[in-house]
């Protein structure tokens, strides 16, 4: 279980979270980040990773608070996979995933990378068919993907995503919503994503934060959380929010709000 506490970051005098609490958020269910751009989205994530300073406050998961853990341990517990992705090493992408699962490895048992598991990992995402090709070689979207497979690997408690679906097609926005959904409750993990499409959030997470300027303005289920009332405060645009045939969500735009006179 995973628990924000009154957390606060800044970047140097600059405050971008503000006494943020969100949860509890239970283990094998997918929450959605939303926010408008600046927001703070990758600043949490990074906070709640250990890759920023937190000024104030704590994430527990299962209890421990993980801004005081050491890298390794924490590293064992919570993968997080970056908005940008670092520049493409001369790896193929087989190594590279192997790598990944290595990366932190206090107990040489705890991941198993083995080829077996690599492949089916890679199969999982549907990207078996590149495991020999090159890192630096790949387009956008496929990079992305071995991203994710380099997060799954890992089979963590924590996931966070910071917009893992920005690369991809239709199809496969689809294909990776289904399978963190599937890994999220076969494996009991928290999983955090950050996404910028609504409909996405609306109906494939089981929960939605939605943040503005560093604070928390909603919790809930995707559809109590985006409705035409928050996406004009937060967003500013003048939107609905319909049911379609199939009885799911969709967000509609209409146009920007009015500015206020
Ligand atoms: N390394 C940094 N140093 C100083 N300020 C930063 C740094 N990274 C981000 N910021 C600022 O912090 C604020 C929040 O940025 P952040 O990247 O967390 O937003 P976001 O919600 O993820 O945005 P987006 O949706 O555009 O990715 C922004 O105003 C940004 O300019």
């Amino acid at each position: 279980m995973l628990q924000i506490q009154d957390l606060s970051v800044a970047y140097g005098h600059r405050p971008i979270i503000r006494n943020l609490s969100a949860g509890p958020l239970l283990p094998g269910r997918v929450v959605s980040l939303l926010g408008p751009n600046g927001s703070g989205k990758s600043t949490l994530l990074k906070a709640m990773a250990g890759l920023l300073k937190v000024a104030r406050g704590q994430v527990l998961l299962d209890g421990q608070d993980l801004t005081k853990l050491s890298f390794e341990r924490r590293a064992q517990r919570v993968v997080y996979l970056p908005q940008s992705l670092p520049a493409a090493v001369h790896l193929r992408v087989f190594e590279s995933v192997m790598v990944a699962a290595r990366a932190s490895d206090l107990d040489p048992h705890a991941q198993d990378a083995s080829p077996q598991r690599i492949l089916e990992v890679l199969g999982r995402l549907g990207i078996e068919h590149l495991a020999m090709h090159y890192l630096d070689q790949l387009s956008g979207g496929q990079k992305q993907l071995v991203g994710l497979a380099q997060a799954l690997i890992r089979t963590p408690r924590l996931l966070l995503l910071d917009e893992p679906l920005s690369a991809l097609d239709l199809n496969y926005q689809c294909h990776v919503m289904d399978l963190l959904a599937q890994e999220t409750r076969e494996h009991g993990l928290t999983t955090l994503i950050v996404l910028h499409d609504l409909n996405i959030a609306l109906q494939r997470s089981d929960e939605a934060l939605l943040i503005r300027e560093g604070a928390l303005v909603g919790h809930g289920r995707p559809d109590q959380v985006v409705t035409a009332e928050s996406l004009a405060a937060v967003y500013q645009v003048d939107a609905r929010v319909e049911t379609c045939s199939r009885g799911l969500s969709h967000v509609l735009i209409d146009g920007l709000c009015a500015p206020a006179s």
